[in-house]
């Protein structure tokens, strides 16, 4: 273990601030705007000794230029530097960045979840064996305080599921194509300006940010380890202003959730990230723009919701200054946070495995037996059909949509199902499965 420079009394708490984007630029301005009230709460003052950017010549309002450097291994290997804050994204250089401030002896306060859900392992242990904190409150739903709950509050709870929004940018577009009947592609825009969306927004559209945070709630939760790549993912991209205009016909609204469950017959966790139709009734159906909410079920408290900004400069900023002061007044005690806690290993269970409702649309010849046919293909695959709906009635033979809702599947079944569907001679078009929860 590293000997940590001792923090006495007269010392200040040193920072090295890893990137001034749009959230580092935040802290770095709250550091400084807030630095009284900071040094009483730490319990010692605060000092920005540096930060580390890829552009050192840029003009950044409120920001002490003379901070800025271009090199940040050697900033976070710095002796002087206790705590290292990593706003930069992504896997490289901000993996090495952490374990090198780890194993230098400075503890790390990250909003990286991308990082955490591929290399969390590595990072747990190296902080571990050099006596040092990781904490990563803004990696997960922007300013809610949803890790703290999971490490701490709730460790001593059973908890089963975890359902929830959990990334802002996908959310803000949802609700743009519903509310607005805006373009994908406009609200992205919107949503990247306004600071939401990641450096390369393809992980929020395509889900993977999403499934990263899934990671990190069900590795909390369930005391295990899952990876961002065992999650299942599907993002937003193939959500058309038809499938928007099917969910409300279903009084329903389209989401992108992360469902994190237990299977209590074989103890395996799902993990799964998809867009989903959700009843206009249900809470979860009125989060709108970049807010995030998360439901989690546990055995002795039962159901709790954590509702808030979910990204942006500011409201994430609130979250690693919440963390900064934490691992700060951990220094100046001499102390260390909670661990990571994953004992179980509980395995992942495989995506087809997965169980879901699910809503169809599909176009088919108006013709006798053609409901028989479509029928049998679900029978045949052990899909259970709730509610049938012909949406237009025209004359034998013309292309007509049916609406198709079924009781809770599997997703192997399902697929297997609409295989069959897309070969009848009776399907003319598409055939669209979306899922339903709630
Ligand atoms: N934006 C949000 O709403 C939220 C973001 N997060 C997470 O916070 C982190 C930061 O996000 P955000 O602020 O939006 O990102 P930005 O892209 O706005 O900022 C990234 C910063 O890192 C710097 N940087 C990038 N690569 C390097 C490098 N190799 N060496 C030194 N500096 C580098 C950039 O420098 P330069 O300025 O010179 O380009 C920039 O200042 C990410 O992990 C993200 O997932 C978490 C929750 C919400
Ligand atoms: N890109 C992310 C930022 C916060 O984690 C999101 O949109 O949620």
């Amino acid at each position: 273990m590293t000997p940590h420079r001792r923090i006495d009394e007269a010392s200040p708490v040193r920072i090295a601030l890893l990137g001034c984007g749009t959230v580092g630029s935040a802290v770095a301005r709250l550091l400084t705007e807030q630095a009284e009230d900071l040094r009483v709460r730490a319990g010692r003052r605060l000092e920005l000794v540096g930060i580390a950017v890829r552009d050192t010549t840029r003009e950044r309002p409120g920001i002490d230029s003379s901070l800025l450097t271009d090199d940040p291994l050697a900033l976070v290997t710095a002796e002087e530097v206790d705590l290292v804050v990593e706003l930069i994204g992504g896997i490289e250089p901000a993996r090495e960045l952490v374990l090198a401030a780890l194993d230098r002896g400075a503890s790390v306060v990250t909003a990286n979840k991308a990082l955490l859900a591929t290399h969390g392992a590595k990072i747990f242990e190296t902080a571990e064996r050099n006596g040092r904190d990781v904490y990563f409150e803004a990696a997960v739903a922007g300013a809610i305080p949803i890790i703290r709950p999971l490490r701490e509050s709730l460790v001593g709870d059973e908890i089963t599921s975890i359902i929830g929004i959990v990334n802002g940018t996908t959310n803000y577009i949802l609700d743009k194509m519903h509310s607005d009947k805006q373009t994908f592609e406009s609200a992205l825009t919107e949503a990247q300006e306004l600071g939401y969306a990641e450096a390369d927004p393809t992980a929020d559209v395509a889900g993977h940010d999403a499934a990263a945070k899934a990671a990190i709630l069900a590795g909390l939760a369930f005391h295990c380890r899952v990876r961002a790549e065992e999650v299942f993912c599907e993002g937003i991209t193939e959500v058309t202003p038809e499938d928007i205009a099917a969910a409300e016909s279903m009084d329903s609204v389209m989401k992108l959730l992360a469902i994190c469950q237990v299977n209590p017959e074989d103890e395996t966790v799902a993990v799964r990230v998809h867009p989903t139709m959700v009843p206009r009734k249900h809470p979860l159906a009125s989060v709108d723009g970049a807010y995030n909410a998360i439901f989690i079920e546990s055995q002795s408290a039962g159901r709790l919701m954590f509702y808030g900004p979910g990204a942006g400069g500011s409201p994430t900023a609130s979250a690693v200054m919440g963390d900064l002061v934490t691992v700060a007044r951990n220094l100046v005690r001499g102390a260390t946070g909670p661990g990571e806690s994953s004992y179980r290993g509980l395995a992942v269970a495989d995506a087809g495995a997965i169980r879901t409702a699910y809503h169809i649309r599909l176009q088919v010849a108006d013709v006798a037996g053609t409901l028989e046919s479509v029928a049998a293909c679900f029978a045949r695959n052990h899909v259970s059909v709730r509610a049938v709906r012909q949406e237009a009635q025209g004359a034998v033979g013309e292309a007509v949509e049916l609406v198709i809702v079924t009781h809770v599947a599997r997703t192997q079944d399902l697929d297997a199902a609409v295989a069959e569907l897309r070969l009848l001679d009776q399907v003319t078009g598409p055939v669209r499965p979306m899922r339903v929860e709630g």
